[in-house]
């Protein structure tokens, strides 16, 4: 994806994103609501045009030839179009018919990828009576129908309970052993386990991509320590306050009596745990509690998309809700 711009009207959607995605990756796609990850979603899959920019599957363009490009493309939408009134097994033999599979490999595509979903054993039932979780697995087999090189699911895990969640998880992680995989969520700890990759995406714009670990330990920076100290609160914040590079000292309640606590924060090169622990024991203070208060990739993420208050669509754009999509369904 090269220097991407999606505009409704004059809403930036997706404001000149570029990434890759490598072959046979997990890529999680990270934002709160509203951050863009579905246009984009859409604009992969050829289903939106870009304003500008240049996307390519496989090595081909998404405008220039949509077709080609759609047939490496296997989608899971957020809101899976499916058909009430059909039972599972209709349902998939006509997704087939829509995505060329030949006919004479329609009836063995459609019964392995039931197989692999774990849809196999619902096959005759009516979709309007199945769970929310089946439905998802219907929606995911319908997405490999054609077993395409690339899958990509808005927001998989939706709507599922724990268990279902897991499940998904699993077998996202098993279809990404012959695919590529692309997920988006606006839960961090729905995509951090399973995916090699993560981006995060905030007003359209990329603020931060990498491995998830990689992600962690570059952008937690320096943690900062919280400590508790027998002693007098001033006596102890006057020693503290002369160390070398730190850069706030702030003291707070301590339901232990007489004890004080603080939270230190310090230069991004400054480890203070052993000034803090010898100042201590040559004032004859005893240190009781010494403890890094490391960010976590929940606490980076929280922190990167943390200004976001989805503003009110545009009421002349066409935008419809998704209480409207699902009453569409
Ligand atoms: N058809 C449309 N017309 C006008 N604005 C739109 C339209 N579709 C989306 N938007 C706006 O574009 C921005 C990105 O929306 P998008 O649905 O891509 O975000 P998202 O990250 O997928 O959010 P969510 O997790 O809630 O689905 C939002 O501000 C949204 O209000």
């Amino acid at each position: 994806m090269r220097d991407l711009v999606k505009q409704y009207g004059n809403r930036l959607a997706v404001d000149h994103l570029s990434f890759t995605v490598p072959d046979g990756q997990i890529f999680g796609f990270l934002g709160p609501n509203g951050a863009g990850k579905s246009t984009t979603m859409n604009l992969m899959t050829g289903y939106l045009g870009p304003t500008s920019g240049e996307i390519l599957v496989d090595g081909i363009p998404v405008t220039k030839e949509p077709e080609k490009a759609k047939r490496c493309i296997g989608y899971l939408p957020e809101l899976p179009p499916l058909y009430m009134d059909m039972t599972v097994e209709e349902y998939l033999r006509f997704a087939a018919q829509l995505k060329k599979v030949p006919k004479s490999e329609r009836e063995a595509q459609v019964d392995r990828v039931a197989g692999m979903t774990g849809v196999d054993q619902v096959l005759g039932r009516l979709i309007r009576n199945l769970s929310k979780g089946y439905r998802q697995r219907v929606g995911l087999a319908q997405a490999l129908l054609g077993f395409p090189k690339v899958l990509i699911l808005d927001e998989p895990t939706v709507g599922l309970d724990p268990k279902q969640i897991l499940e998904m998880r699993t077998l996202i992680s098993q279809l990404a052993q012959e695919h590529t995989v692309i997920l988006s969520s606006h839960i961090l700890s729905e995509v951090q386990e399973v995916c090699d990759h993560l981006l995060i995406i905030h007003h359209g714009k990329k603020v931060a991509a990498g491995e998830p670990a990689e992600l962690e330990r570059s952008l937690s920076g320096n943690p900062a320590l919280e400590i508790v100290v027998r002693g007098e609160g001033e006596a102890v914040q006057s020693q503290l306050a002369l160390l070398s590079g730190i850069t706030s000292l702030t003291q707070h309640d301590c339901p232990e009596a007489n004890c004080c606590a603080f939270r230190l924060e310090s230069t991004p090169d400054q480890d203070l745990r052993e000034a803090v622990f010898q100042t201590c024991a040559r004032q004859g203070l005893p240190l009781l509690e010494l403890r890094r208060d490391t960010l976590t990739l929940e606490d980076i993420f929280l922190k990167l998309t943390s200004d976001d208050v989805e503003e009110e669509r545009d009421e002349s754009s066409q935008t419809r809700s998704k209480e409207e999509k699902e009453a569409e369904q």
